[in-house]
């Protein structure tokens, strides 16, 4: 089997889930650090693997990838027989997934990237934030966190009775989020805080927050 090489950055959100989909799957994988302080995600060699200059990229053999989820998706197609299974067979499990991962895409990560940027990389590289971002995009968080509240008391995970990919989505900006005054927001909702518990314990997880520098 060829080599997976990973490009990208161990605090990059899109990185760890792609990292954290192959821990899951127990897939062994080169991982190439791209230095984005320094602009390199701007410059070749990595803007051949991605024109739109973001972390990360993906190649496995003649295969290149970029777009995190995508990379996700072909890791669970390509790989099914391997570790934790994180899709279902069933095609209206399946549909329901689906919802969850437009939900996950262009309602929570809209709002989340802006949140992860302003209180956790901003934090982490001593930038100032700004409040007014903070302000609007923790209302609108809010709102999205009382849908969450609902789906997640009807069901364990959002795609049923098992962690998914769309679980495994949320758990980069989880991370950055739980560490700042967002954690609140979590909190308050009983059964989104029994979730984010549950899947930020998983092992695989672990393996990914062991890639970040101390
Ligand atoms: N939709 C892309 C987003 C990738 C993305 O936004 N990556 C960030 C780091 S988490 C990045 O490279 N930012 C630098 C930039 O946009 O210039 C994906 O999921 O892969």
């Amino acid at each position: 089997m060829a080599t997976i090489k990973v490009h990208g950055s161990p605090y990059s959100t899109a990185t760890m889930r792609v990292t954290a989909t192959l821990y899951e799957k127990q897939i062994e994988f080169e991982f190439f650090n791209i230095n984005m302080r320094n602009g390199e995600h701007k410059k070749e060699p990595f803007i051949s693997l991605n024109p739109f200059g973001q972390v990360p990229a993906f190649e496995d053999g003649d295969l290149k990838l970029f777009e995190s989820r995508a990379i996700t998706q072909y890791i669970n197609h390509e790989y099914a027989d391997k570790g934790t299974k994180l899709t279902s067979s069933d095609s209206k499990k399946l549909a329901i997934m689906g919802v969850w991962s437009e939900v996950e895409s262009h309602h929570f990560d809209q709002v989340a990237s802006k949140l992860v940027w302003e209180l956790g990389i901003k934090t982490l590289f001593g930038i100032p934030l700004d409040p007014k971002i903070v302000e609007e995009n923790e209302a609108k968080l809010d709102s999205i966190l009382d849908v969450y509240e609902k789906r997640l008391s009807e069901s364990k995970y959002f795609g049923g009775d098992s962690f998914t990919l769309v679980d495994l989505h949320h758990l980069p900006s989880l991370h950055y989020l739980m560490k700042s005054q967002s954690k609140k927001l979590f909190e308050s909702r009983p059964h989104v805080s029994a979730w984010v518990a549950d899947i930020t314990a998983r092992p695989a997880w672990s393996e990914v927050l062991a890639m970040i520098p101390n």
